[in-house]
């Protein structure tokens, strides 16, 4: 059965074509800055076919999904003779009002992702629109959506309860939820194959968004989003934790709420520190030329990370593996070497070398005799979605 995975980033959109249930990889394409003009494409076959473009312009996710597609269904190149092939498309969606983990897109689902728009703009918004694209495209496959939430169902109370009343709660379901589900519960599964269980491990997944996760025994046990990805560590042009006390601030000085939330949500986090981009990468080309508001955003980025592996080494009452995964996790190698530096009085011992040649791919960062064993450990949210969407039985 051949099942196509979607997985629409705040600042990416990624697919991977598998044969299922052998897992065979068909073909994957990546889709970099979407919504710029300096988009960069990248798609790959396992028979070494490759293309990688530059500076094209891809206004929307829609642009992006039909250049992958075009890709696919390419007559010379193609893996596909017709998009009718696809038995089942998943997507590594991020909430919906009532629904956890694996459920068949219906309206209701999709009416429950339109109810949590406010919640996750930047990740319902390109769903949406993702699906219904999808729709039109291939009527006859089932449409499958793997919520990111339910891998963080196992957090205690006392991590998901904010202090407020306790009729919100009830009424309206507040609570700490929690997202990258489908690559944190990769990292644990990874560490479960390579050591046979993943003892107390903290997984940071640093993208576009960025969030981390204190597992205990392959669990998930704290995680830095909350009931919206608005918070934890500052984003790529989100604000990250802020004393909520801003927003009503901001009101009684004339700014409107759709105005505070624009900022809160599109022109925060490395963005508005640095007054450069929401990427990294520009953002460190400023830093190196000179760029003092650039250098604050990447030490403002790494002190969340840093804060919230303190905090989670002290919750899991220690720490054997620490991962970085994500764009920025995988590729980030001074982002690595600012937080472990920062954190060797606790036995995160950086070997500087390893960490520098690091390709991105599974690789062990650490120094043989450092107490906590340091990982970088490539995202591949896909393959768990693909997994649940083949499994997925329609009830
Ligand atoms: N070589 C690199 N060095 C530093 N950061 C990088 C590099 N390559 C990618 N990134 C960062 O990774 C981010 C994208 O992460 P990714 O997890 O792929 O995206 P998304 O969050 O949209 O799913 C980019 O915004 C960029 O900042
Ligand atoms: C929730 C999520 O996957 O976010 P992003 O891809 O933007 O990191
Ligand atoms: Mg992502």
């Amino acid at each position: 059965m051949k099942v196509l995975v979607c997985n629409a980033g705040s600042t990416s959109l990624k697919f991977k074509l598998f044969n299922m249930p052998a897992e065979e990889v068909l073909a994957e394409g990546k889709v970099e800055r979407v919504g710029t003009d300096t988009a960069i494409f990248h798609f790959s076959k396992p028979d070494g076919f490759r293309i990688f473009q530059e500076n094209l312009s891809i206004p929307t996710y829609t642009e992006g999904i039909q250049l992958f597609l075009d890709r696919i269904l390419d007559k010379e190149n193609g893996v596909l003779g017709n998009l009718s092939e696809l038995a089942r498309v998943g997507f590594k969606t991020v909430l919906s009002r009532d629904h956890y983990g694996i459920h068949e897109l219906t309206p209701e689902v999709l009416q429950g992702m339109e109810d949590y728009m406010v919640v996750a703009p930047a990740h319902n918004k390109p769903y949406l629109e993702a699906i219904r694209q999808f729709q039109k495209l291939t009527p006859d496959a089932m449409l499958v959506g793997a919520f990111e939430t339910a891998f963080h169902q196992t957090i205690p109370q006392e991590r998901r309860i904010y202090g407020i009343p306790w009729e919100w709660y009830e009424t309206y379901g507040i609570q700490r939820l929690g997202y990258h589900g489908a690559s944190h519960s990769y990292v644990a599964e990874t560490l479960t194959d390579l050591y046979g269980s993943t003892g107390k491990a903290i997984s940071c997944h640093l993208g576009g968004s960025g969030s981390l996760c204190a597992i205990d025994d392959g669990k998930s046990v704290d995680t830095s989003f909350g009931i919206s990805l608005q918070v934890g560590v500052i984003q790529s042009n989100r604000c990250g934790d802020i004393d909520p006390f801003i927003v009503p601030f901001l009101q009684k000085e004339g700014l409107s709420l759709d105005e505070v939330l624009d900022g809160l949500t599109k022109r925060g986090g490395l963005l508005g520190i640095s007054g450069v981009s929401n990427d990294l990468r520009d953002v460190q080309e400023a830093a190196d030329a000179g760029n003092d508001r650039a250098k604050l955003a990447i030490d403002v980025f790494c002190n969340g990370i840093v804060r919230h592996i303190g905090a989670y080494y002290a919750e899991l009452g220690g720490l054997d593996h620490l991962v970085f995964t994500g764009g920025i996790g995988e590729h980030g190698t001074r982002i690595r070497e600012s937080v472990c530096h920062q954190l060797a009085h606790m036995g995160i011992l950086l070997d500087d070398k390893k960490n520098q040649n690091c390709t991105g791919a599974n690789t062990v960062i650490s120094r043989d005799n450092s107490p906590v064993t340091i990982h970088v450990i490539p995202a591949n949210e896909e393959l768990g979605v693909a997994r649940k969407t083949y499994a997925y039985l329609r009830t």
